[in-house]
């Protein structure tokens, strides 16, 4: 069993040409572990696509921050799974928990995004995790199994998935995860895709972690069997991403 280490970089709603240029400048010039090692995703606003995958290093990827539901169409505002894939975009976030919040994205419409757009050919990241609320009312998994479980009745293939663990108030917060935090929610994520899915699922599905990671604490966390990976945010847009995306060498225990 082998999962490559996953490292997205979350751009969110920042960045103007210039700083995106530059972002992309740093990231081409960084020495980073080989492709065989770590596959690297950065996934910045829709209108910056386009000049991102055309100035970025062949050995990094390409994701959209999210897509339209179904086909595209007569939907003013959305850009759909197609359009992407005709860009020559290889991934796609969905499911983040500030579109759940923030425009009431529910388990539901999420699993149909989930479904359209592996259709259509692009990978998935899809997040899943729990409020504080949840955390502190002892629902944590419950939460994250509903959410899984939502997304996986429409997945055939596993493979162009990966799940990102993210728990909603170690977003943007500073307020990392402890490394135990984050195995024991990863540990039994994978518990419930072996129940639910299957044994081969579970071994081979990357379970990535998302919140507040950075240069800091990247290497502990990395260090839990069950964290195969991270989506960042902040921390995605410094140079210390380079960092991060080196904390691959951990599980290769280089
Ligand atoms: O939401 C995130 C990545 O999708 C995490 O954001 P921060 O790393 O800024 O906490």
């Amino acid at each position: 069993m082998s999962r490559k280490f996953f490292v997205g970089g979350n751009w969110k709603c920042n960045g103007t040409t210039e700083e995106v240029k530059k972002l992309v400048t740093m990231l081409n010039e960084a020495e980073v572990p080989s492709e065989q090692d770590v596959e690297v995703v950065v996934s910045p606003p829709f209108v910056f696509l386009t000049l991102v995958k055309n100035l970025l290093r062949p050995d990094f990827q390409v994701a959209a921050q999210n897509c339209w539901v179904r086909r595209g169409g007569a939907f003013t505002g959305e850009i759909s799974a197609e359009m992407l894939v005709n860009l020559g975009i290889s991934w796609v976030i969905v499911g983040h928990s500030e579109r759940r919040a923030l425009l009431n994205e529910t388990n539901d419409f999420v699993a149909d995004k989930v479904d359209h757009a592996l259709s259509q050919g692009l990978n998935v990241i899809a997040c899943v995790g729990e409020t504080l609320e949840q955390r502190e009312a002892g629902t944590t998994m419950e939460v994250v199994a509903a959410q899984t479980g939502a997304i996986a009745d429409r997945i055939m293939y596993w493979d162009n998935v990966v799940l990102a663990y993210e728990p909603v108030w170690a977003i943007g917060t500073g307020k990392v995860a402890t490394p135990g935090q984050a195995q024991e929610v990863h540990f039994n994520l994978r518990k419930w895709l072996n129940d639910n899915i299957s044994v081969q699922v579970a071994e081979s599905t990357r379970i990535i972690y998302g919140g507040s990671v950075n240069a800091a604490n990247c290497k502990e966390l990395a260090a839990q069997p069950d964290v195969d990976g991270f989506l960042v945010g902040g921390a995605s847009l410094k140079p210390e991403f380079v960092e991060i995306i080196k904390s691959a060498t951990v599980k290769k225990g280089v």
